[in-house]
């Protein structure tokens, strides 16, 4: 059959591929029905993501994020019809040690090669993981930002000193949000405290047990780890406010991306015996994680209900641009886009 890839082949410029694909073979064919926008995209879509990185990974299809319905399994295990979360990661190896999603032979959608902005999908058949049929489909569309925190958070747990009785977010933000809700389901006896730059952001955390604007934190205030979700130049000073409020040997993982050199305090890092996590994507136990968790805490899929942002209908290339654009100037939640075209 012949596909239909919607590349971006340079900043802000988006064509179509026509691709020859055999149904031959185990792949899972899946329609896109919500597709999200992530950070990472629009860093693509505008440019930011620097010259180099744009020269050595385009042209591609942007988006990592998305569910679609199965349109054809060859073995019959998912029913026609049925919708499925997509894995942007795409292991080439196993290894007993290293994670999928650190693997340097790994391939990830939307970072060299097509992510999901597609007429169909062909992913092999540990790429997909079923949904319930009840499940709210705008939510799942960001599940793959879910199974990053959901990732992180396991990393966390296996790597981190044991007490825990206050967990700290930076960011104040999609992934700051979904990390906070999720630390704060997990650990129900640790108190959760939020640093954002943004009293009207900083409102949405109502599960949080204490939420603080970044200049206006009291001197006393600690944390025993803290989890970084602001990413960009901001990653800097969250780290080094980080660093004034984290007790002795707390753990920070940090999952902002920047493009910029970020520095850190080392002599503040060895002087109190803190450990780095970084944290990066994430694999199918991840997702399945995720999804288990989605389908057990209908109430932790209300609150991510009020991260759902601008919702947008797909039916032509202009709308993709629209999505992108209208993106850019939205300062809440995330960006869904309908999948129609
Ligand atoms: N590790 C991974 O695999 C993944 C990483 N990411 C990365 O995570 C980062 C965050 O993504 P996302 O949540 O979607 O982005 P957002 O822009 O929604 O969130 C970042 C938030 O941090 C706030 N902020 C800025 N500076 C500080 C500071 N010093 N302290 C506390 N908060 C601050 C920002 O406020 P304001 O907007 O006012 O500046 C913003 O609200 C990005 O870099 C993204 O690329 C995303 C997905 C996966
Ligand atoms: O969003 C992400 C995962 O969900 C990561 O930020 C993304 O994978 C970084 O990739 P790149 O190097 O292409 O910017
Ligand atoms: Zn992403």
């Amino acid at each position: 059959m012949i596909n239909q890839i919607y590349r971006l082949v340079s900043t802000k410029q988006i064509e179509i591929t026509y691709k020859e694909q055999s149904l031959e073979g185990d792949y899972i064919v899946v329609r896109p029905t919500h597709l999200s926008i992530c950070a990472a995209d629009q860093r693509y879509y505008t440019g930011t993501r620097g010259k180099e990185a744009m020269a050595k990974k385009l042209p591609m299809a942007l988006i990592h994020e998305g569910v679609g319905k199965v349109v054809y399994d060859p073995k019959g295990d998912f029913k026609t019809g049925s919708h499925v979360v997509m894995i942007p990661n795409t292991p080439t190896q196993v290894d007993d040690v290293i994670a999928e999603n650190y693997l340097k032979t790994s391939k990830f959608r939307s970072s060299g090669y097509d992510g999901f902005m597609q007429d169909y999908v062909f992913l092999e058949r540990d790429r997909v993981v079923g949904l319930s049929e009840d499940i709210n489909l705008q939510v799942a569309a960001f599940s793959e930002l879910i199974s990053v925190s959901m990732h992180a958070v396991v990393r966390f747990e296996e790597r981190a000193h044991q007490r825990r009785d206050v967990l700290g977010v930076w960011g104040d933000g999609n992934l700051g949000f979904i990390t906070a809700l999720i630390l704060k389901k997990r650990y129900p006896e640790s108190k959760v405290y939020v640093f954002g730059k943004n009293h009207s952001k900083l409102s949405y955390f109502s599960f949080a047990d204490e939420t603080y604007q970044i200049d206006e934190v009291p001197e006393d205030v600690t944390v025993d780890h803290a989890f970084e979700c602001v990413g960009g130049i901001g990653s800097q000073y969250a780290v080094e406010q980080i660093i004034n409020h984290i007790q002795p040997e707390g753990s920070i993982p940090l999952l902002g991306v920047s493009e910029y050199p970020v520095e850190i305090n080392t002599r503040m890092i060895l002087e109190r015996g803190i450990t780095l996590i970084g944290s990066s994507r994430s694999g199918r136990s991840d997702f399945v994680e995720t999804v288990n968790f989605l389908h057990e805490n209908p109430e932790v899929v209300e609150y991510l209900e009020t991260l759902i942002g601008d919702v947008n209908e797909i039916r032509s290339i202009d709308d993709i641009h629209n999505a992108f654009e209208r993106d850019l100037t939205t300062n809440w939640g995330k960006s869904v886009m309908e999948w129609k075209i």
